[in-house]
């Protein structure tokens, strides 16, 4: 079985009278230590899929399975423990902890984590040790996405997921994230997950599954996926 499957995944949202139907019949797999993408316009239901897949938010109706357990069927608690130990998260605006320094960051995250890796190893492979005494505020916005992938990685997660990771940087600074992420993938066999509206970045995955109006429209397999000095943007 694939690490990832979802099947048949439905997420409703009661808004008043209406019902917002978020994701509808949801299907697809995705491979261990697969660079993987969720590509859709806004609205689609991408972040309610990549919620689901955190353990932050429950299905409807539907399997998730990952690593050959179905979290939609586990309870408050296992799922708590899901998102401490199985998930790394990583979001568009960074979301350090403004008054803790880098490290301090990366400790607070792995004290919840029973597989936390060696938070000086883990910044040193994000090529940050030498800013890991500064404070967020201290740091370009590149420099910040990289501490909160460290932050995320140095737990060890199951899956690492990104929600628009380079949403808030420069274009140059941008392909630095997505060239972390990609070798975090195929490097240290983490499986990682992406989800954007940025067209350009389907050819650098491994796979990737486009989104449209709460369904799968299409899934693509990648067996070259592209380095990110190849792209076009
Ligand atoms: N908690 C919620 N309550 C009500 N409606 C919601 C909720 N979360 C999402 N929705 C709705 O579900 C639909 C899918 O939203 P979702 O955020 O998953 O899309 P998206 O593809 O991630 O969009 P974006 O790229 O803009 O973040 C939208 O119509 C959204 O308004």
């Amino acid at each position: 079985m694939a690490f990832v499957r979802v099947v048949n995944e439905y997420k409703r949202y009661q808004m008043g009278e209406n019902k917002i139907v978020a994701n509808n019949g949801i299907s697809f797999d995705i491979n261990e230590g697969e660079f993987a993408v969720i590509l859709g316009p806004s609205g689609a239901g991408k972040s309610t899929v990549l919620n689901i897949l955190g353990g932050m938010d429950k299905p409807d109706e539907g399997e998730i399975w990952v690593d050959g357990k179905n979290i939609a069927a586990y309870s408050t608690h296992e799922l708590t423990q899901y998102r401490r130990e199985d998930i790394g998260f990583v979001f568009q605006f960074y979301n350090l902890v403004p008054n803790l320094t880098a490290r301090e960051n990366l400790e607070l995250a792995t004290q919840i984590s029973p597989n936390a890796l060696d938070i000086d190893e883990v910044l040193e492979s994000v090529g940050l040790s030498h800013r890991r005494d500064n404070f967020p505020a201290q740091l370009s916005g590149g420099e910040q996405q990289r501490v909160a992938i460290a932050r995320a990685l140095a737990k060890n997660p199951k899956l690492l997921l990104c929600d628009e990771p380079t949403g808030a940087l420069d274009l140059e600074t941008g392909k630095q994230i997505l060239r972390l992420l990609q070798n975090t993938a195929h490097e240290t066999k983490t499986t990682v997950i992406v989800i954007t509206h940025n067209t350009s970045i389907a050819s650098m995955a491994d796979r990737v599954i486009y989104i449209h109006d709460a369904k799968v429209r299409e899934i693509v397999e990648n067996p070259r996926p592209r380095s990110v000095d190849e792209i076009e943007w």
